[in-house]
C-alpha cells in the first residue's frame, strides 16, 4: 500500500471540515477526490501531502505513519511527492525550463547538464520542448497546467497530487491532459490522487476514488466514478456524477 488514510479528521481551529477518512491507494491507481464546492478536497490534499497537520488519524506512506516519524523521514517522504496545485503551479519569472529544472536542483543529486537534460525529456513529454525559453504569462492556460506537469514529474515521484488539473481549459486541452495523466501512470507506475469538479475527466481517468459530503461532513461513498455513477446509493453522489440537481426533498405541508 503506497498510501493509507485511517479516520483522519481535518479541522480548522473548532470547525471540522470532515471526519472519519479512510482510504487506500496502491500504485498505478488514479485516485479521486470528489465532492461539491467547500466539502474539504483541496483541504485533504494538503493534509495528505504534509501541509496541514491531522485533528485525529493517519496518513501513512508504505507503512510509516507521516506525523509520527522525524523530521528527516518527513522530509524524504515529501520528496516522494509530485504536486500539482491549482495556484502557483509555476514562477512567473522564469523559463518554462528553468521552472521544471528547479526541483532537480531541490531533490536530485543531477549536475547543471544532466537536470538541463532531464527537464528538456519531461518538456518533450508533454509536447512544449519547443516552448523551454517561453516564460508562464507567454503561453495559453492549457500549456501551463501541462508545463506544471512536467515540473511535477521530472524528479519521478512515485506519487502525484493535482489539484483541478483541468479545471478552466477548453474540451481539447482538458483531453489532452487526461490523456497525459494515463500516459505518467502507465510509463512510471505512479499514484495520482487528483481533485476535480470535471465529469468527463473523473469518468476517463480514475480507477478509485471517495466521495466526500460537504453537510454531514464525512465520506458517503468509495469507489470509481464510474461505479459511483451507476450505483451509488447516495443520491448526492448519483446527482453530483450524472450532474443533476438533487433531488428535491418532498415538501412538508403544512396546514392552512
Ligand atoms: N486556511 C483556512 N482556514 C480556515 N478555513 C479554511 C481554510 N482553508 C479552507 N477553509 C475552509 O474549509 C472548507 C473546505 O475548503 P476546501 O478549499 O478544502 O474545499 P474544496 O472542496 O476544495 O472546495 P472547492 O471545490 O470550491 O475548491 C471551506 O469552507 C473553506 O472556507
Amino acid at each position: 500500500m503506497l498510501l493509507a488514510v485511517r479516520d483522519l479528521e481535518m479541522r480548522f481551529g473548532d470547525r471540522l471540515i470532515q471526519r472519519d477518512v479512510s482510504f487506500d491507494v496502491e500504485r498505478g491507481t488514479v485516485f479521486a477526490v470528489m465532492g461539491g464546492s467547500g466539502c474539504g478536497k483541496s483541504t485533504l490534499l494538503k493534509h495528505l501531502v504534509g501541509l496541514l497537520h491531522p485533528a485525529a488519524g493517519r496518513v501513512e506512506y508504505d507503512g510509516v505513519d507521516f506525523w509520527s516519524a522525524d523530521e528527516a523521514t518527513r522530509a524524504k517522504m515529501r520528496r516522494g511527492f509530485g504536486m500539482l496545485f491549482q495556484s502557483g503551479a509555476l514562477w512567473s519569472s522564469m523559463t518554462l525550463l528553468e521552472n521544471v529544472c528547479l526541483p532537480l536542483e531541490q531533490h536530485t543529486g543531477l549536475d547543471a547538464k544532466q537536470r538541463d537534460a532531464r527537464a528538456r525529456e519531461v518538456l518533450e513529454w508533454v509536447e512544449l520542448e519547443k516552448f523551454a525559453d517561453y516564460r508562464p504569462a507567454d503561453i495559453s492556460g492549457g500549456m501551463k497546467k501541462r508545463a506544471g506537469l512536467a515540473r511535477a514529474l521530472a524528479t519521478e515521484p512515485p506519487l502525484l497530487f493535482l489539484d483541478e488539473p483541468s479545471a478552466g481549459l477548453d474540451p481539447i486541452s482538458s483531453k489532452r491532459l487526461d490523456d497525459l495523466i494515463l500516459d505518467v501512470r502507465e510509463r512510471t507506475g505512479a499514484a495520482v490522487v487528483m481533485v476535480s469538479h470535471e465529469l468527463p475527466s473523473l469518468l476517463a481517468v480514475a480507477d478509485d476514488g471517495i466521495f466526500l459530503d460537504a453537510d454531514s461532513r464525512h465520506p458517503i461513498a468509495r469507489g470509481s466514478p464510474k461505479e459511483l455513477r451507476d450505483h451509488a446509493p447516495h443520491p448526492t453522489v448519483r446527482a453530483f456524477l450524472h450532474r443533476e440537481e438533487p433531488e428535491p426533498q418532498p415538501e412538508i405541508a403544512t396546514a392552512s
